[in-house]
């Protein structure tokens, strides 16, 4: 993700928001950034696990290959008690509404696998290229983990792909390779690997050439009442969370899923 106002300022290696991935493990997260109690500079947020920039103070390829993000980190959602749900949850409401109705004009540069929590954030974005690799799948996948995508993932969905292909897709747990994601309009683009960076830095170009006053107010009229609805009902969203996945069944479906995820890997 990309943000046009320190991009023009000259810093693209500005502070980054979000957390470095593990040692040996797929980025996950971009949540223990304290969005809830500090102001989030977004106009330094930049995909978390970019290294920064070249000499040229150009930004250079991910650290981490293949993964632009592997969604939300499940492991804030297993295991944890009703407080650290709440806590968590409204973080994510919080990146999502900021990202989203964000002045900043924001192209995500998807650079491998997006799914989940990866393709919401990447659908706040105003602009998504994506790798041409057969690999790296996009989508809202939560039905194949056993929970269920929240309304407000589901209208973003809805208002990018339509409300027949977010049935389906939602239903299925789909995840899209590029040329299906390309054709659903769920990507704008999709280019060969090596011009992920320079696509998304034409197409900044292409929206930052029109007057900031009329593209911002244009951005929040199209954006205003798919945020409102979260606003309106921000704690109960949290609430619907918190018993959601505190039911036994749903840390079961979660464990279970986890565990596929670390033996697949072995
Ligand atoms: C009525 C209803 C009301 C309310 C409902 C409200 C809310 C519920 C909805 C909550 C929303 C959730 C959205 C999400 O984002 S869920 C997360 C979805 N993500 C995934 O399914 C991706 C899973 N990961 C993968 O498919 C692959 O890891 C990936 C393709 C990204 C990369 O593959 P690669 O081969 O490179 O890596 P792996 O070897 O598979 O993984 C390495 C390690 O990373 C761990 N891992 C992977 N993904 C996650 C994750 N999302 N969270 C935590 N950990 C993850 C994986 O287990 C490996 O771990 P280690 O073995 O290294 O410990």
């Amino acid at each position: 993700v990309w943000a046009a106002k320190a991009w023009r300022e000259g810093d693209p290696g500005g502070t980054r928001a979000g957390r470095r991935p593990r040692a040996g493990s797929v980025p996950t997260g971009f949540l223990d950034v304290d969005v809830t109690s500090a102001p989030l500079a977004l106009e330094c947020l930049y995909t978390p696990w970019a290294p920064g920039t070249d000499s040229d103070g150009a930004p250079t390829p991910q650290d981490c290959p293949r993964v632009f993000s592997a969604g939300l980190d499940l492991t804030e959602m297993c295991g944890r008690n009703p407080a650290h749900y709440a806590e968590y949850w409204k973080a994510v409401q919080e990146l999502w509404l900021r990202t989203y109705l964000s002045s900043l004009v924001l192209v995500a540069a998807i650079n491998g696998a997006c799914p989940a929590g990866g393709c919401i954030i990447a659908l706040a974005c105003d602009c998504r290229v994506l790798a041409d690799n057969p690999k790296y799948h996009i989508g809202l996948n939560e039905t194949l983990l056993g929970i269920t995508a929240p309304f407000w993932f589901k209208d973003a969905y809805v208002n990018t792909i339509g409300h027949r292909a977010s049935e389906q897709a939602l239903q299925l747990g789909y995840l899209f390779p590029p040329s299906e994601a390309l054709q659903v309009g769920l990507v704008d683009q999709v280019v060969p690997e090596d011009q992920v960076l320079s696509t998304a830095l034409s197409e900044m170009a292409r929206w930052l050439a029109v007057p900031d006053h009329a593209r911002q107010l244009t951005k929040n009229m199209m954006r205003k009442a798919t945020a409102d609805r979260l606003l309106r009902q921000r704690d109960a969203d949290i609430q619907n969370f918190v018993s959601f996945i505190c039911r036994d069944s749903i840390q079961k479906s979660l464990q279970v899923y986890l565990e596929k995820l670390r033996q697949r890997k072995g």
